[in-house]
């Protein structure tokens, strides 16, 4: 049993139906699945109690139900108090939620949530057995109008993609992994991203060794984003960055705070990577055509987007790109425009939502938010569990459009599936240290990683 996150390697995750396929064939060999889940939820219930009153462990009808009767039997054993229940014990050490797990299937019924309530409000730690109950372990959306927030969540067998995403992590708290000593058999639904080495530097490479970056966007009023997306791929290591700011006469200054930036446009730089739309305003539209036709490597964010779900001439010449050149960075709001549902929608399911966004458009997609998901098509999708609510703040979307730009110059042979899980990722980890950020430092952070 370990503490989960940050991740340092990639981990798989397993949906309900693949966790439930291992649990049944695991069983065969090792009937004592139950009894294994049990001990290690009490050995960590034992770490995690604060004070002498007792462990309220709350049972509910199925297995996870059973995982709770065997920790709180496990608990008794060691002489800890123990309180099995619906009704709240006085002053308890530690909650044990062990309602619903993998198995729920439908809206908690009244009582369900009573009991729900009473766990969140009596004042002690939460523990949640396997998942927070309420929560679904496919999307990380309450099944109802409410799940259970836990302090601790100790997920069995397989790490699920819900706990990761949507709601998941607001409700999970911190993660705790037990395996049960089984190693799955199949093949992952999911990948849990890890850190990805950045590019290599030959000691004799050059500034013409470490490409080109585009970024089309600015239009005026707007040209800070633009100007952090570019900001972004410097600092990434690009070797030249050019700025193609829409409506801006010629003479202005690229960046006047960032001397390396230089002007350019798609006629001078067939060979670059383009980031466009970071403050594309209603003028990117006309660019587009060419952009899409000519440009070998795309990130596509923001303002692009929005003009892409406008117009199906565009949407087709988006999907006659070769595979594996397109990357799109929508967040949720900008990827229900693309799929012309609405956003609530969208986020109930944001791994299918993810999938099918990347099957329509021919193109790896970012679906931006808690739990940001890369979906590309022919590609195991890939979640990432770095980064938090400090990334909600105004331009770190365009930091990130850059930051990946930045990376594909540098790795041009890669295809768009490695360069989002490896950026995403990293935008992720240079905020972990919380707190309220500005997108200009996230550069500084993303940099300092270098
Ligand atoms: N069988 C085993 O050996 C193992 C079981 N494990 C545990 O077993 C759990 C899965 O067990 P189950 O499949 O029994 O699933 P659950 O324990 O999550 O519950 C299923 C039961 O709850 C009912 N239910 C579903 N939604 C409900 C709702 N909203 N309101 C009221 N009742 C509802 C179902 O009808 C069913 O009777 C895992 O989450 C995990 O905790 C793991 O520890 C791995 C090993």
């Amino acid at each position: 049993m370990h503490a989960l996150l940050p991740t340092t390697a990639p981990l798989p995750l397993f949906d309900v139906a693949a966790s439930r396929r291992i649990e049944s064939r695991a069983l065969a060999h090792s009937p004592d699945l139950m009894e294994r889940a049990g001990l290690a939820v009490a050995k960590l219930a034992l770490a995690l109690r604060r004070g002498e009153g007792p462990v309220w462990v709350v049972c509910g009808p199925g297995n996870n139900g059973g995982d709770g009767r065997v920790a709180a039997r496990r608990l008794a054993q060691r002489g800890v108090p123990v309180h099995v229940g619906h009704d709240t014990p006085e002053r308890p050490a530690l909650v044990i939620d062990a309602l619903l797990g993998l198995g729920l299937n439908r809206a908690p019924s009244a009582d369900m949530l009573a009991t729900m309530v009473a766990m969140q409000s009596c004042g002690a730690p939460i523990l949640a057995v396997d998942l927070p109950s309420g929560l679904l372990a496919d999307t990380g959306q309450a099944a109802g109008e409410r799940a259970v927030r836990a302090d601790h969540t100790l997920t069995l067998l397989t790490l699920k993609p819900g706990l990761f995403t949507g709601e998941g992590r607001a409700h999970a708290g911190r993660i705790w992994f037990d395996d049960l000593g089984i190693a799955p058999d199949e093949a992952a639904t999911a990948t849990l991203l890890g850190p990805a080495p950045l590019p290599e530097r030959s000691a004799t490479s050059h500034k013409g060794s470490h490409g080109q970056v585009l970024v089309v966007g600015g239009a005026p009023g707007l040209q800070g984003a633009a100007r952090l997306a570019a900001r972004a791929a410097l600092a990434c290591g690009a070797g030249r960055v050019y700025l193609d700011l829409l409506g801006q006469s010629a003479g202005e200054p690229a960046d006047p705070a960032w001397a390396e930036l230089m002007r350019g446009s798609l006629a001078a730089l067939p060979q670059a990577v383009g980031v466009i739309g970071c403050g594309g305003g209603a003028a990117i539209a006309q660019a587009l055509p060419d952009l899409l036709q000519r440009l070998q490597h795309l990130v596509v964010d923001a303002d692009a987007l929005n003009a892409l779900a406008a117009d199906p001439g565009l949407q087709a010449l988006l999907r006659s790109r070769p595979a594996g050149s397109t990357l799109l960075t929508p967040h949720p709001l900008e990827a229900a425009r693309l799929l012309g549902r609405d956003t609530r929608n969208l986020q109930a399911d944001r791994l299918a939502a993810a999938r099918e966004l990347a099957a329509r458009c021919n193109a790896t997609v970012v679906l931006k938010g808690s739990g940001s998901i890369i979906a590309s098509p022919g590609e195991r999708p890939a979640l990432c569990a770095s980064g938090g609510p400090a990334l909600g703040t105004a331009g770190s979307g365009d930091v990130l459009a850059g930051w990946l730009g930045g990376l594909w110059a540098q790795q041009p042979t890669h295809g768009a599936h490695a360069i989002a899980c490896a950026g995403v990722d990293a935008h992720g980890r240079a905020v972990e240290a919380g707190g309220v950020w500005r997108a200009g430092d996230l550069i500084d952070r993303l940099a300092a990683r270098r």
